[in-house]
C-alpha cells in the first residue's frame, strides 16, 4: 500500500482522502492550520507553511511518501521538481503543480506554446503597468493576482477609475510573494464550463461529461452535470483539454476551465487536481466520482471507462461572517428531502464567503437540468451558520 502526503487538506482534500481510505492507502495531511477538514479523516498531519521550501523539505524527509498530492496552488513548487528526481511521484506531475501555480506559466504555455484561444492578456507589476495593460487589452477587463485562487484579489475593472482600486484589491488578496497580476480582455461567454479530463499512465485520456457552474465574486456558486453543450464546443474543448494536459504530463485528474461563446471555445485555466465545481459528481452523477478518478488516475489502477448515471447540481454553503465555533442548523430539514444530500466540511473557523458545505441534488438522467439546480440552490438556503 502507498504512503500519500497530501499538501492542502481543504474540502477537496477531505473527499480524496475519504477515497484513498476506503482502499487502504495512507494519508499525511498537511495545512498552514491545525483541524484542517482532510487532517479530521487522515493518518496523520502536519502543520506548515507550504511556500517555506524548507519546512516542507523536512516533512518530505520526515514521512518519505510514495506520492505528494497538491490540493492548493499556494506551495513552493519548485521544491516538487526535486522530490521526483528523488522518486518520489509528484501528481500529476512537478511541471503540472509548479506551472499552475503560477497563472504566468501556464497562460504562456496555453496560448504561446500551444496556441489555444483565450482572451487577450498582458502582466504589470505595479498600478502604473496596470494602466498601461489596461488601455492595451481594453475595457472592461479583469485583474487578478498571478497567485491566486477562489477569486481572491480578483476584480473586474469597467471604467478607468477602477484600475487604482483594481491594483490594491489584488494586492491584498495575493496568496503567494509574487506582486504581480494578469489582466484578461473580458470574456463576453454564453455559458462556462469545467471538462474534469483524466490521464492515466498505461492507458487512454478519459473525459467526464462537462459541469456547468455559476460564479459570483470569480468563486462559483452552483454546478451542474451535465451541462448542455453542442457536439462542435466539446469537441474543440477535449481537443484543447488533451493539448494541455499532456504538455503538462502526469497521470491524474484535471479540472479544465472553458468560456463558451460565439466565436467557440476559450481556454480560460486548469487546476491539476479535482476542481471545486467537481463536486457535483458528489451528487452520484457519475459511475466514479471527481476524488476516485483522481485516486485511480495517480495510483495506476485502471479506469476502463467513467459513465453518466444522472443529472445533478451542487450549491454552495457560504458563511456570512467571522466565527471561532460556526454550528449549523436546518439540517434536518435538508435530510427530509428526497434526491438531495450534503456535506459540511468542518473547517474550524468562518469568515465571510468563505465555503463551509454543500447541498447536492440529483434525479435521473434527461431531467431538466436547471430544475435539478434551482433545487440545490433553493435547498441551500435552507441550512443557516451560527456565528
Ligand atoms: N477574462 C475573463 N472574462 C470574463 N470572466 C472571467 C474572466 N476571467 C475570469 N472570469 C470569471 O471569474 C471566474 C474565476 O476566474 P478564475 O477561474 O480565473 O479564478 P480563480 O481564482 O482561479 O478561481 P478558482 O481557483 O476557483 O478556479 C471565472 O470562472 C469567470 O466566471
Ligand atoms: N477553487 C479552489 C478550491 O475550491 N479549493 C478548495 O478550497 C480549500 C480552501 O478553502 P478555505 O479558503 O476555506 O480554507 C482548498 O483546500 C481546496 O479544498
Ligand atoms: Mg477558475
Amino acid at each position: 500500500m502507498s504512503k500519500i502526503l497530501l499538501l492542502g487538506s481543504g474540502e477537496l482534500g477531505k473527499e480524496f482522502v475519504i477515497a484513498a481510505q476506503r482502499i487502504g492507502q495512507t494519508v499525511i495531511a498537511v495545512d498552514s492550520y491545525e483541524n484542517a477538514p482532510a487532517m479530521q479523516v487522515a493518518h496523520g498531519f502536519e502543520v506548515i507553511n507550504m511556500l517555506d521550501g524548507a519546512e516542507l523539505d523536512r516533512i518530505v524527509a520526515k514521512h518519505q511518501p510514495d506520492f505528494i498530492v497538491p490540493e492548493i496552488e499556494a506551495i513552493r513548487t519548485e521544491r516538487f521538481y526535486d522530490y521526483e528526481k528523488q522518486g518520489i511521484t509528484v501528481v500529476p506531475s512537478a511541471k503540472a503543480a509548479n506551472f499552475t501555480m503560477n497563472r504566468k506559466a501556464i497562460r504562456d504555455l496555453a496560448a504561446k506554446e500551444l496556441g489555444l484561444r483565450t482572451a487577450n492578456y498582458r502582466y504589470a507589476t505595479s498600478a502604473e503597468e496596470l494602466q498601461k495593460a489596461v488601455a492595451e487589452v481594453g475595457i472592461p477587463c479583469v485583474v487578478k493576482p498571478l497567485m491566486s485562487s477562489s477569486g481572491k484579489g480578483q476584480s473586474t475593472i469597467k471604467t478607468e477609475t477602477d484600475i487604482e482600486k483594481a491594483w490594491q484589491y489584488a494586492e491584498e488578496g495575493s496568496r503567494g510573494d509574487i506582486v504581480e497580476v494578469i489582466v484578461e480582455a473580458f470574456v463576453n461567454f454564453n455559458s462556462e464550463i469545467t471538462l474534469l479530463t483524466v490521464t492515466q499512465n498505461n492507458n487512454p485520456t478519459l473525459f467526464c461529461a462537462p459541469i456547468g457552474h455559476r460564479q459570483e465574486r470569480g468563486d462559483y456558486q452552483e454546478s451542474w452535470q451535465p451541462a448542455i453543450v453542442s457536439d462542435k464546443d466539446i469537441a474543440e474543448a477535449q481537443e484543447m483539454a488533451r493539448k494541455v494536459t499532456e504538455a503538462l504530463g502526469g497521470a491524474g485528474l484535471f479540472g479544465v476551465e472553458f468560456f463558451l461563446t460565439d466565436e467557440g471555445v476559450y481556454f480560460s485555466e486548469l487546476s491539476p487536481r479535482p476542481h471545486d465545481t467537481g463536486m457535483v459528481t458528489l451528487a452520484g452523477t457519475q459511475n466514479f466520482n471527481e476524488f476516485e478518478l483522481h485516486l485511480r488516475a495517480v495510483l495506476s489502477l485502471p479506469i476502463f471507462e467513467i459513465t453518466l448515471e444522472k443529472a445533478g447540481a451542487s450549491a454552495v454553503i457560504l458563511a456570512h461572517g467571522n466565527s471561532n465555533n460556526p454550528t449549523y442548523s436546518g439540517i434536518s430539514a435538508v435530510a427530509a428531502l428526497p434526491k438531495t444530500d450534503f456535506r459540511i466540511f468542518g473547517k474550524p473557523t468562518s469568515r465571510p464567503y468563505r465555503r463551509m458545505g454543500v447541498v447536492l441534488t440529483h434525479d435521473s438522467l434527461g431531467t431538466n437540468i436547471e430544475t435539478v439546480t434551482e433545487k440545490a440552490k433553493e435547498v441551500a438556503k435552507l441550512i443557516t451558520i451560527n456565528l
